[in-house]
C-alpha cells in the first residue's frame, strides 16, 4: 500500500500537509496516527476537498518535522472534508487569527490530479521551484517509508494538550448524545467504517467502547472483524442490556463512544440507543444490515433512523457484474431469517440481479415443488395400490 505525502504552500507561512492512501478505509487512520501535537502557532486550513478526490490532510510530528526540513517556516493543519457541523465542533475553541480559509477550486483542482510526486502542487503553490519539488518528492519518499510503522501503531499517541483534543476529537455533539448509522447489504464496508470511526474516536482521546452480537461468531467472540481481517476488541452479547451489565455501570458512564456492530441481530436496539444517546448523551455507532435476503426490514436497524442524527448506506460491488450492490443474495435454499455466514452463504448484487436471482430461486422452487408432489403423488399411488393390494 503506498502513502503518498504531499506539501502545498498556501502563503509565505502557510503550508499544508495532504496525504493519500489507496484504500479509503485507511485513511483516516493514517491521518490520526501521525496527527498529533500541533505546535501552539499551527494554523488550521479549512477546506472541502470533493469526496471524490478525498484527501487526509494533517498536521503532526513527522508532517512538522517534514515541513521545518522542507519549507521554511511552516506551521500547518489541515481537515479532511466534514459536514460543516462537524468541522465547526472541531474548531471551538480556536482563535479566527489561526483559521486560514483556502479556497475550495485551490485545492480541488490540485487534488484531481494525479498525486504521485509534487509537480501539480505549483497550481496552489505560488513560487514553488523545481527544487522545492524535488524535496517534496523526497517528502513523499520519507512517508512512504514510514507508512507500516504509521499503520501499525494501536491507537496514536494520546492528545497531550486542549488545543490538540479539540482539533482532532469528533466531538461532534459533546455531551449531547448522537446516534450515526451505518447500514447497506454483506461486505459494503460496514464493519470497515465503524471500526475506521471508533479508532478515530479513541486516537481523540475519548472513552470507546465497541459491542456486537454473539450470534456471529464466525470470526472469534472478542473482537469485531471485518471481511478485510481489520480487528478491533469487543464485548459480545446476546442483548444490549447485557453489554451494560458486562462493563459494569461505572465503566459505562465512562463511555463517550459506543460502536455496536450487527445491530440488526439486537432484539432491544431501539431503546438501548435511544436510551444511551438521549439520557446518557452517548454518541453511538450502528453498523448493521437494513434488509434481510429478501430485502425485509431486518430486526429494528431502521427505527432507528427518526432518531438518528446521521444514516450512511453503503454499498458493495455486485459479484455478478461489479455494478454497485444495495442488497444480498442468499445462495442456499434455506428460508430462515438468520443464518450466519460469509461469502460461503450470501452475496452482495445490484438490482438487476438481485431480481433475476429470485425469479431464478423461484423458478427452482417451483420446479422442486412439482417434482415433490408428483413424486408424493406417486408414492400416494404406490400406497393406495398397496392398500387396495393387501384389501384383496
Ligand atoms: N463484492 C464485494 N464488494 C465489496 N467488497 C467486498 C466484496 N467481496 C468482498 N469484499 C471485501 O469486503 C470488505 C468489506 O468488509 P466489511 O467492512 O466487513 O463489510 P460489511 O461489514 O459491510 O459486511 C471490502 O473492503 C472488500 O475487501
Ligand atoms: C442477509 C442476511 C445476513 N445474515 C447474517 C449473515 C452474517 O452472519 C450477518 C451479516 O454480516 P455482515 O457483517 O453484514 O457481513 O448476518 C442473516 O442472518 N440473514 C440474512 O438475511
Amino acid at each position: 500500500m503506498r502513502l503518498l505525502i504531499r506539501i502545498m504552500r498556501v502563503d509565505a507561512s502557510l503550508h499544508m500537509i495532504m496525504m493519500e492512501t489507496p484504500s479509503f478505509a485507511m485513511k483516516s487512520l493514517h491521518a490520526k496516527s501521525i496527527t498529533n501535537r500541533p505546535s501552539p502557532s499551527t494554523r488550521i486550513v479549512l477546506s472541502s476537498c470533493s469526496s471524490r478526490s478525498y484527501y487526509s490532510a494533517c498536521c503532526g510530528e513527522r508532517a512538522l518535522r517534514c515541513c521545518k526540513q522542507y519549507c521554511t517556516g511552516a506551521a500547518v493543519a489541515a481537515l479532511k472534508p466534514l459536514p460543516s457541523d462537524m468541522l465547526q465542533a472541531k474548531l471551538r475553541g480556536f482563535s479566527s487569527s489561526r483559521i486560514v480559509r483556502v479556497p475550495d477550486d485551490r485545492i480541488s483542482s490540485s487534488c484531481s490530479k494525479s498525486v504521485r510526486g509534487c509537480s501539480d502542487s505549483s497550481t496552489v503553490a505560488s513560487n514553488d521551484t523545481s527544487s522545492q519539488d524535488k524535496r517534496h518528492d523526497d517528502a513523499n519518499l520519507e512517508f512512504q517509508e514510514g507508512k507500516r510503522q504509521i499503520l501499525l501503531r494501536p491507537d496514536g499517541a494520546a492528545a497531550e494538550d486542549d488545543d490538540e483534543r479539540r482539533l482532532f476529537t469528533v466531538r461532534e455533539n459533546v455531551g449531547g448524545g448522537a446516534i450515526h448509522v451505518i447500514m447497506g447489504p454483506m461486505f459494503a464496508g460496514k464493519t470497515t467504517s465503524l471500526l475506521q470511526r471508533v479508532q478515530d474516536a479513541r486516537n481523540a482521546g475519548r472513552k470507546v467502547g465497541l459491542v456486537k452480537s454473539n450470534k456471529d461468531t464466525r470470526y472469534g467472540v472478542s473482537a469485531v472483524v471485518s471481511h478485510d481481517g481489520i480487528k478491533f476488541p469487543c464485548v459480545a452479547v446476546s442483548n444490549l442490556a447485557a453489554f451494560r451489565a458486562h462493563v459494569g455501570e461505572a465503566q459505562y458512564k465512562e463511555l463517550e463512544v459506543i460502536g455496536i456492530d450487527e445491530a440488526q441481530f439486537f432484539e432491544d436496539l431501539f431503546e438501548f440507543c435511544q436510551s444511551a444517546a438521549d439520557v446518557d448523551r452517548k454518541t453511538l455507532i450502528v453498523a448493521g444490515l437494513d434488509g434481510d435476503f429478501l430485502r425485509r426490514r431486518f430486526g429494528s436497524l431502521l427505527d432507528l433512523i427518526p432518531l438518528a442524527d446521521s444514516v450512511t448506506k453503503l454499498r458493495a460491488c455486485c459479484e455478478l457484474c461489479g455494478e454497485p450492490a444495495a442488497f444480498t443474495f442468499r445462495k442456499t435454499v434455506d428460508t430462515e431469517t438468520e443464518i450466519i455466514g460469509g461469502a460461503d452463504v450470501y452475496m452482495p448484487v445490484c438490482r438487476h440481479h438481485f431480481v433475476s436471482g429470485q425469479i431464478a430461486v423461484e423458478t427452482a422452487r417451483n420446479v422442486l415443488h412439482v417434482h415433490q408432489a408428483s413424486r408424493t403423488s406417486e408414492g400416494a399411488d404406490a400406497d393406495t395400490n398397496a392398500v387396495s393390494l393387501s384389501s384383496f
